[in-house]
């Protein structure tokens, strides 16, 4: 395996008296996009604060590659509204940078006409797109997305994850994030890692569709973005991989 750009072993993360993560494996490579689900209060968020160092574990670690960029884009960020910002001015926080940079992130981020606009006259889309143009003006190897698509309707939704393919072509960045929007996960990452407390299943789409605890915890979801992984990604199935731990499969379940 080449060099991971990050890579958590035996992860285990304590909230207070709960276990929300136990024994978690994870890595991502260069170039690949990778996407966790799973069911609401399954330590997708915790995986991540722990990824970006915020959160120590109890056991295990993360080791990241020397010198890496992240660029974070994160489920929401609330801004006061009343505040006059525009998007070029947030795009300068909190370190300034010249227009035709703000003004190339932007074009990246498919939204090259906003950088003029006030950040609080921003549609939930055009918000969420000004989010990672910040991130991608880190230029980063490694970019990490916490739900970025929460609120955008499906078209908004599968055009942001576009986006992100498009980023990822352009630079070669790997992409971590997390999903609920299960049509668009199965479409658009090369792996997925299904999360509840621990590793239920990982692989390709279609592996971890396949798989009975993806299946239990996501039921009738499954057979659509099944159908739609098979329509996008016709014989293109090459090594699956897949393991399955049935230990407390609810254990972290809120
Ligand atoms: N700072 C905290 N202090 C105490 N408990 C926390 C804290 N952050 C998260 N938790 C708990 O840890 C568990 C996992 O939370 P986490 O936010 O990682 O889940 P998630 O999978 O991201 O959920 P969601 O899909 O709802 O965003 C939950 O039971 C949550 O209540």
């Amino acid at each position: 395996m080449a060099h991971p750009l990050v890579k958590a072993r035996n992860l285990t993360v304590r909230h207070g008296e709960t276990t929300v993560l136990h024994n978690v494996d994870l890595h991502v490579d260069a170039g690949e996009i990778v996407t966790i689900v799973g069911p609401n209060g399954s330590g997708k968020s915790t995986l991540i604060a722990a990824l970006l160092g915020g959160v120590r574990p109890v056991t295990g670690g993360v080791e990241r590659a020397r010198g890496l960029r992240i660029g974070y884009v994160p489920q929401r960020l609330v801004l006061d509204p009343t505040l006059p910002m525009t998007v070029e001015r947030f795009l300068g926080l909190p370190r300034r940078v010249s227009s035709a940079r703000a003004a190339e992130a932007l074009e990246r981020a498919g939204v090259p006409d906003i950088g003029d606009r006030q950040m609080a006259a921003l549609s939930g889309g055009q918000f969420q797109r000004a989010l990672l143009a910040r991130a991608i003006l880190e230029e980063p190897q490694l970019l990490i997305l916490d739900e970025a698509t929460a609120g955008l309707d499906q078209p908004g939704s599968a055009a942001f994850y576009r986006r992100i393919e498009e980023v990822r072509r352009d630079t070669g960045c790997g992409v971590l994030m997390i999903s609920h929007d299960l049509h668009v996960v199965m479409s658009a990452s090369d792996r997925v890692i299904c999360l509840n407390g621990h590793v239920c299943c990982e692989g390709t789409p279609e592996v971890v569709a396949a798989a009975p605890d993806y299946r239990r915890l996501f039921g009738a979801g499954t057979r659509g973005a099944l159908a739609l992984y098979r329509h996008h990604h016709d014989h293109e199935h090459d090594h699956p991989h897949h393991h399955h731990h049935h230990d407390h499969p609810q254990d972290a379940a809120e």
